[in-house]
């Protein structure tokens, strides 16, 4: 008989908590929680979110009748730590340093790994995290800023992307390492990748202020505008980083970053919600069709998926910029929770061995 592994996964996002148990392939459980803004306002740092967040997935497995002593891995969506190629990970003491800092910047799936870490620890089975936010496949080309200093970088839902892009090669009869996609995520965070032949050669910097506003994101801002605010002696740097990741995008317009809110009030005749949802519909489009230069017009398809691809209005505001360039194929919510249990799965059955982190990377 075939051994059944049970794998619990965790995908902390920054307005959402998901989760999914697994017995092998089949789910289990799954479900999304989400943080509205005042719930998590009371938070300065995400770090301090750390203990809200794991007694809500404990309370929900309890809730759920789900015993965390029948598990036998833990997995979760991976942080900021240093540029890392694709692949599952153990969660070992370096990496866990590395997510409590912040290596390469604060974000919720930085809680991931701890929180995965913890819970595993607790119970003596092994936490792993597959594909995180810094997975970097760029071209050296798309690594110019115009400032020497300033390398870009790749963050990004690489989990997400890379997973739907292979479902979608799949889907139309094809395979991911022989395909030219372009993934757009759009989740609290929103990044637009050029995935050329299996790998994601360019991507915006979804974190720190590259490519379209998002629901709590700034995206691209007017730079010299933006220096004259930190030096102008008003702002603490914590508030200026405030106004790009967190209360950036629709949070800064319209103070919610809920876009189902956003549509409540546009259907409701509020003409400024409408044009802030349309900008950012624009520039999303705007990304897109940066992205097909970047694959030198040579597109399979168009991809529009995480959480705002639920939103039909959203999406056909930006397929009637970007029909020109390729079909677009909508893909709502994500795959993150099937591609996390996947990763852990590979290692559990011994098809792979989990890489290795250590602080060398980078
Ligand atoms: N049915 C829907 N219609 C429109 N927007 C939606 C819908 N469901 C979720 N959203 C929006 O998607 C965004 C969250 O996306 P999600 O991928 O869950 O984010 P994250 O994982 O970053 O927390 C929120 O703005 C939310 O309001
Ligand atoms: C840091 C890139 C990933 C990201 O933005 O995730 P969320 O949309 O879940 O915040």
């Amino acid at each position: 008989m075939q051994e059944i592994f049970r794998t619990l996964v965790i995908n902390p996002g920054s307005t959402s908590t998901k989760i999914g148990v697994f017995d092998n392939e089949g789910c289990v459980f799954e479900t999304t929680i989400r943080h509205s803004v005042d719930e998590l306002q009371g938070f300065i740092s995400i770090s301090e979110q750390k203990s809200f967040r794991k007694n809500v997935i404990l309370e929900q497995l309890d809730y759920e009748g789900i015993s965390v002593s029948k598990l036998d891995a833990v997995c979760a969506r991976g942080g900021l730590i240093r540029p890392i190629a694709g692949g599952t990970y153990e969660v070992n003491g370096a990496m866990i340093i590395d997510l409590e800092r912040g290596y390469n910047g604060h974000h919720a799936s930085n809680l991931g790994g701890i929180i995965a870490n913890e819970i595993a620890s607790s119970l003596h089975i092994p936490a792993y995290i597959v594909d995180p936010v810094v997975v970097d496949e760029l071209a050296e080309i798309a690594r110019f800023s115009g400032i020497p200093e300033l390398p870009r970088k790749s963050i990004f839902h690489a989990l997400n992307q890379k997973a739907v892009a292979r479902r979608v090669a799949k889907q139309v009869g094809g395979v991911y390492e022989e395909m030219n996609f372009i993934v757009t995520h759009m989740g609290g965070g929103i990044t637009v990748g050029a995935h050329h032949l299996g790998k994601v050669i360019d991507v915006n910097n979804g974190l720190h202020g590259e490519g379209p506003f998002s629901p709590e994101r700034a995206g691209t801002v007017p730079v010299g505008d933006l220096v004259s605010m930190c030096f102008s002696g008003q702002y603490y740097l914590e508030e200026i980083m405030r106004k790009i990741v967190g209360n950036g995008g629709l949070m800064g317009y319209l103070l919610t970053s809920d876009a189902m809110e956003v549509e409540r009030r546009i259907s409701q005749g509020d003409s400024y919600a409408q044009k802030v949802y349309e900008a950012m519909a624009y520039q999303v489009a705007k990304e897109i069709a940066a992205l097909s230069a970047v694959l030198k017009g040579d597109v399979d398809a168009i991809v529009l998926t995480g959480g705002l691809a639920h939103g039909k209005t959203f999406t056909d505001m930006i397929v009637e910029r970007v029909d020109w360039i390729a079909d677009t194929i909508v893909y709502p919510g994500e795959d993150e929770l099937q591609a996390l249990n996947e990763g852990a799965l590979r290692v559990l059955r011994g098809e792979e061995q989990a890489k290795i982190y250590d602080d060398k990377t980078g």
